[in-house]
């Protein structure tokens, strides 16, 4: 059952529900077209006729669905292929009106349901020029009908069922301008939901301040890298970094003289960083390093080349140009260690860091 729906669907997501919503509609249209050659079976049409019209009209339902189930149609602007599959379902529809004689009502319904179809997809606009071409396609029909078989067809049952028509096909438009209008709201409804989702997720994850993780994402980041290797993956290294003396930056050029530091060193410590690496700001003037899939090796050259950048680091506080440097403890993860324990390891390396005397990296 499942490889007779793979088959019959494929297997990327998007076209599959393209392809199933086809192929309820073509197999929708193949009863209908089995009720009229019924009907037009039972008039009398001429034989050749009827055949030919449920040939073409089985024939078409079957392109339209290799079309769609192929991936042909997703090259076009309207991969559904909403609006060819009703102009031509209606042109069959209107052309078994007179195939149908006494039957020829069975026309309406069918049409109306083929509109239908358009709900989904269409505009307002598109389904109100739909709905007269359909008209004008059924109108022709019947006047034929009337033209060919003067004496079978009863004109009065004729412009009844043109009445209906007239009357429900630009009904089934407007109705589809209104459902067009509610799916435009909805759309635009989710796309600002999905925004705020993103703000939101944004704001419980970033530090205001610098634009880095705070510290709650960090710790999530860290978790999942400590199951990771918990698991048997590859080993990962924490540092904790201190910026060196920063209160006296504070203190000699003001609070928002800190708050410029605190951002320049951010930017300037995380462009050398790989997509796998995270720099958070863990919390004050101290940053945290999740160095993932690297040994202490690793880690120690990454720290290396941060100093080395954030010596070059020269940032403007009023007339002067103040250097950054910074102190930080090394932990690479160990079998069988907890979290909280690593990242103690990582501390008392910060802590002998800033005791020898600053600017440099300690390792535990
Ligand atoms: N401007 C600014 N200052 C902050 C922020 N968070 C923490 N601080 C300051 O950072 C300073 C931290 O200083 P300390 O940890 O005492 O030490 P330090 O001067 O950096 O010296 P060492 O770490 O020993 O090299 C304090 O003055 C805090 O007020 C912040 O968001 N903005």
């Amino acid at each position: 059952m499942k490889r007779l729906a793979d088959a019959l669907l494929g297997l990327e997501p998007k076209l599959r529900l393209r392809a199933s919503q086809q192929l309820f509609a073509t197999l929708l249209f193949l009863g209908c077209i089995l009720i009229l050659h019924y009907a037009a079976t039972l008039s009398g049409a001429p034989r050749g006729l009827v055949w030919a019209w449920t040939v073409l009209s089985i024939g078409a339902q079957l392109l339209f669905y290799g079309l769609v189930r192929s991936g042909w149609s997703a090259r076009t602007a309207e991969p559904s292929l909403t609006v060819p599959q009703i102009v031509v379902a209606q042109a069959a529809a209107a052309a078994a009106y007179p195939l149908s004689g006494p039957l020829s009502p069975l026309v309406l319904p069918i049409s109306m349901l083929i509109l239908v179809f358009g709900m989904f997809r269409l505009s307002g606009a598109a389904a109100v020029r739909l709905a007269w071409l359909s008209l004008a396609m059924l109108s022709g029909a019947m006047a034929l009908a009337v033209w060919v078989w003067p004496r079978d067809v009863a004109l009065p049952l004729v412009i009844g069922h043109w009445m209906m028509a007239l009357v429900t096909f630009p009904g089934v438009a407007i109705l589809t301008g209104r459902i067009s209008t509610m799916r435009h709201r909805l759309r635009e409804q989710r796309e600002q939901l999905n925004q705020a989702l993103a703000r939101i997720e944004e704001l419980a994850t970033r530090d205001a301040l610098t634009g880095l993780y705070n510290r709650r994402h960090a710790q999530s980041l860290l978790e999942q890298a400590w199951q990771r290797r918990q698991r048997g993956g590859s080993p990962f290294c924490v540092a904790l970094i201190d910026l060196d003396h920063f209160k006296r930056v504070n203190d000699y050029h003001g609070h928002a003289a800190g708050d410029a530091v605190l951002c320049a060193f951010a930017h300037c410590a995380e462009q050398g960083l790989r997509t796998t690496d995270t720099l958070a700001r863990w919390g004050g003037e101290e940053f945290l390093l999740l160095l993932d899939h690297t040994d202490t090796f690793g880690a120690l050259q990454v720290l290396e080349r941060m100093q080395a950048a954030v010596a070059q680091l020269l940032v403007p506080v009023g007339e002067e140009l103040l250097r950054v440097g910074f102190s930080a403890g090394l932990a690479a993860s160990q079998p069988d260690e907890t979290l909280p324990k690593m990242l103690e390891r990582a501390d008392q390396a910060l802590y002998r860091a800033k005791a020898e005397g600053r600017g440099r990296v300690v390792r535990v």
